[in-house]
Formats: C-alpha cells, sequence, structure tokens
C-alpha cells in the first residue's frame, strides 16, 4: 500500500475518523522532513504500537529564532515520500503554511519551566513555536500515541508537558536516538557539514559519552564540564552553547549524581548548531 499524501484539516480528519470508526489506533510521527534513519526509527516504533501511522511534514515558521535557519532547513518531500513508502507508514499530512497558520492567527501555547534553559536560552521562542504547532497536530489528527526522538530530548520533555497539561489524550513515547557508525546523532542539518565539518562532528557525541562515563565513575561535576567544553572546541567546534548535567525526568540542574541524570549540549560547527544529549548513568554506546 502506497502512502497517502494529504495537505488539509479536512483532509486529514476525513482520514482518521474512517480509520477510528473501524476501531483502529492510530499514531502520528511529527516532523519537519528531509527524513533520515531517526525519523524512520519512529515510523517503525509507531507501526509496531498502532494499526495506522500519521508522518507530518511541516517546517513550521514559528520555532525557527534564525530566519537563515529557517531559509537553510532542507525540503526534500519528494524524497521524503520515497522514503516513508517502503515502511508501511499511511498518511502523510503535509500542510502548507496557510492552513496551518491562516490569516488571523494570534494564539501561542507556552509550556514553562522545562522549556527555560539549555536550547530555551539560546533560541528565543523557539519552544513556543514548537508547542504552540505540537498542540495543533495533536488537535488535528486525533491520535492515540505520538512519538518523538530522545536527539531533541528538551523538546520530548516539553511535548510530555504540554501533552499533560493540558490533558490531551494521547501518549507520548520518547524513541532512542539514531546515530552514525562513529557516534554523531542523525540530523536533518547534517547535509550542511561539510567534508572537514563532518570528520570533526562526531566529537561531540564522543566527549558527551566519555564524560557520562567518567562522572558515573565518580569524576567531579563542575572540573568534568569544563574539560568537555574545552575538548569540543579542541576538535573542532567553533563554540559550545551550553554543555550541562540535568535531572533524566524534569531537566532540573544537579550538581551531582543524587538521581538519574543526562548530559546535554549544544555546539556550532560549519556555522550549524548541533545537539545532543547521553544518559549519564547507562551510556549505551562505546566509541
Ligand atoms: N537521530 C535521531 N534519532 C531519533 N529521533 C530523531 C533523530 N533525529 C531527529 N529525530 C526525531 O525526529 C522528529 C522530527 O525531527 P526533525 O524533523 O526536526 O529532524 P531533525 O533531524 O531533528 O532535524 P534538525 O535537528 O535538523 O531540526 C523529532 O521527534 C526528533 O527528535
Ligand atoms: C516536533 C516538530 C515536528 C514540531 O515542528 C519539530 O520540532 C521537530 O521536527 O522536531
Ligand atoms: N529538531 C527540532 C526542530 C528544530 O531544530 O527546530
Amino acid at each position: 500500500m502506497s502512502v497517502f499524501v494529504v495537505r488539509t484539516v479536512a483532509a486529514l480528519r476525513a482520514a482518521v475518523a474512517g480509520w477510528k470508526r473501524e476501531g483502529l489506533r492510530v499514531a502520528v510521527v511529527p516532523t519537519m522532513g528531509a527524513l533520515h534513519e531517526g525519523h524512520l526509527s519512529l515510523v517503525r516504533i509507531a507501526l509496531e504500537r498502532a494499526d495506522r501511522v500519521v508522518v507530518t511534514l511541516f517546517v513550521n515558521p514559528t520555532q525557527f529564532n534564525n530566519t537563515d535557519d529557517l531559509a537553510a532547513y532542507p525540503r526534500t518531500e519528494p524524497e521524503d515520500l520515497a522514503k516513508l513508502q517502503p515502511t508501511g507508514a499511511h498518511l502523510l499530512y503535509a500542510p502548507d503554511v496557510a492552513e496551518m497558520y491562516p490569516a488571523g492567527f494570534s494564539t501561542k501555547v507556552s509550556v514553562g519551566t522545562v522549556s527555560e534553559g539549555l536550547c530555551g536560552v539560546f533560541r528565543p521562542g523557539h519552544f513556543d513555536g514548537v508547542a504552540t504547532v505540537v498542540v495543533k497536530l495533536f488537535l488535528q489528527v486525533g491520535a492515540d500515541i505520538a512519538c518523538f526522538g530522545e536527539k531533541d530530548f528538551q523538546q520530548l520533555n516539553v511535548v510530555r508537558r504540554l501533552a499533560s497539561d493540558f490533558d490531551v489524550p494521547v501518549e507520548i513515547v520518547g524513541c532512542p536516538t539514531v546515530r552514525e557508525p562513529d557516534g554523531l546523532a542523525l540530523s536533518s542539518r547534517n547535509v550542511r557539514l561539510t567534508q572537514e565539518g563532518r570528520r570533526i562532528a562526531p566529537a561531540l557525541a564522543k566527549v558527551l559519552f566519555e564524560t557520562a562515563k567518567r562522572l558515573a565513575s565518580g569524576a567531579p561535576v563542575a572540573q568534568s564540564l569544563d574539560e568537555a567544553r574545552a575538548a569540543v572546541v579542541a576538535a573542532g567546534y567553533s563554540s559550545v552553547e551550553y554543555l550541562e548535567l540535568r535531572g533524566d525526568d524534569a531537566l532540573e540542574p544537579l550538581a551531582g549524581l543524587e538521581k538519574p541524570a543526562r548530559l546535554l549540549a549544544a555546539a556550532w560547527l560549519d556555522g550549524i548548531r548541533l545537539i545532543d544529549n547521553v544518559r549519564v548513568q547507562d551510556p549505551e554506546l562505546t566509541l
């Protein structure tokens, strides 16, 4: 069966209503396109947990705090559709900007606390844009479950918070980060790296995993984080926006390993902002 493409809320709702009448369980996988194996892994997890899978493709302008980043964001719908065909996904919902934000649109959803700090500091307004579009997608699709990647760990936490706060009847499923063999987390922005940048890029994951192991074996936190930031720059990144230790549940700042923790970082390479994170107590990767 081929993936059916819809571009309007009305067509989307008609398709989902038909499935619901048959008692089928529906999953949604929100994306901004330029699909890679990370996205496809979310689709596979969705297919394991639901009877019908809707993939959404919308490059959401309201979450880009940087107009150059929005302009440079890859748009590859025909290739995305070709990649989705063999997965068994059922529907691609690809609205245009006017369908999502018609004239007069003026509501904004803002999730407190968990949106603050980390990416929230460096991408002002970003999580308001994400929360607003994700609420819209939840209400438009009406899915039973929604899959989000741990690669965007703060976003996953923002989405969990808003689904809970707004009593959205959707189960949020966090899915593991898919990596290149050298450890680099797959990201749509990786295609913009130069050859030299691509060689340097895995250093971020490598430093995070090494630091996680050192912390887990008792190394001092503040010093280890300072050394980690320096190591990312020494590897060739132009700067580190943040590299922090946070609680694994609520992303609260942690001074030590008194509870499950996560290391999260954002750093710049080739004018591209890359993010990554690892669990501290049981980092799953050996590089
Ligand atoms: N490497 C990955 N492993 C698992 N999930 C991922 C990965 N990369 C992205 N995702 C998830 O796919 C969904 C859509 O993300 P998005 O379309 O922004 O892709 P992206 O690769 O994160 O792009 P970018 O980071 O350049 O914005 C999000 O839930 C995101 O967490
Ligand atoms: C969740 C999302 C699709 C909202 O635009 C986006 O932030 C993304 O691709 O991670
Ligand atoms: N991957 C999260 C979407 C963004 O970077 O804007």
